[in-house]
């Protein structure tokens, strides 16, 4: 089922979304270290940067990634380095990578999914974003790894993925992601998108009958697990 959170401005999309999140980390606590996964791109750092001076008990939480391109954490591009500096406030935190020393994302897998099965199955939270191709996480259509990281029986929790090179995928076609099940697999799966240009794209996601072509879709019209789409302009 989806629930869809819109708001009229980003200052009340990220004030309700991290109230969200704190909500839905600070419960499972009580009992269990909280599994938290996070994506890469901009449109998070707000949310991000909230938590970060929140008074969580960082070092309690199991932070991994939804997806990485296959670059050193020094690169710009490096979703790592991105989410480490929205959190360098926050004392005790410690994201999981999803690079390895390998050259490419197949090679290093084995080692990635190792480091990803070591934590609970299921997350407390997963935020995704998504692209105005339709991609989300580093699911992107048509790509290289693509069919099986969204296939039903995938027990992976971890893909390796070679996107078709596009404007939005610029030079980082190699890619690291969670599988769809490691994705769904989720108390609060959140889709955390802006703007007009990808409400459209998202609108349209929600009857795609391709996921290939537009993978978000898959996430959207999956039945196992609510998805709470949080949009504002
Ligand atoms: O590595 C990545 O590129 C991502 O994790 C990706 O799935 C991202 O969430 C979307 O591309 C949205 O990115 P923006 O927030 O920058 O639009």
């Amino acid at each position: 089922m989806l629930h869809e959170h819109f708001y009229a401005s980003r200052a009340q999309l990220f004030d309700a979304l991290s109230r969200h999140c704190l909500k839905a980390i600070s419960q499972n606590m009580e009992s269990d270290r909280a599994l938290v996964f996070l994506s890469g791109g901009s449109t998070p750092k707000p949310l991000y940067q909230i938590l970060a001076n929140s008074p969580l008990n960082f070092s309690a939480i199991d932070w991994l990634m939804v997806d990485e391109r296959w670059v050193d954490y020094q690169h710009e591009a490096s979703n790592q380095r991105f989410i480490d500096d929205c959190f360098s406030s926050a004392s005790g935190f410690a994201l999981r990578g999803m690079k390895n020393s390998q050259p490419n994302p197949s090679a290093g897998l084995r080692e990635l999914e190792a480091s990803y099965q070591a934590v609970k199955s299921r997350s407390d939270i997963c935020i995704l974003g998504m692209g105005p191709d339709g991609h989300t996480a580093s699911l992107f259509p048509q790509a290289a790894g693509l069919k099986q990281a969204l296939a039903d029986d995938c027990e992976q929790r971890v893909c390796a993925i070679e996107a078709r090179p596009s404007a939005v995928t610029g030079s980082h076609v190699q890619r690291a992601t969670l599988s769809i099940n490691a994705i769904i697999d989720s108390n609060n799966l959140i889709l955390l998108i802006t703007g007009e240009e990808k409400l459209a794209v998202y609108q349209a996601a929600k009857s795609a009958a391709d996921s290939i072509e537009t993978p978000v879709a898959a996430v959207l019209q999956q039945q196992h697990t609510d998805v709470h789409v949080y949009w504002s302009p």
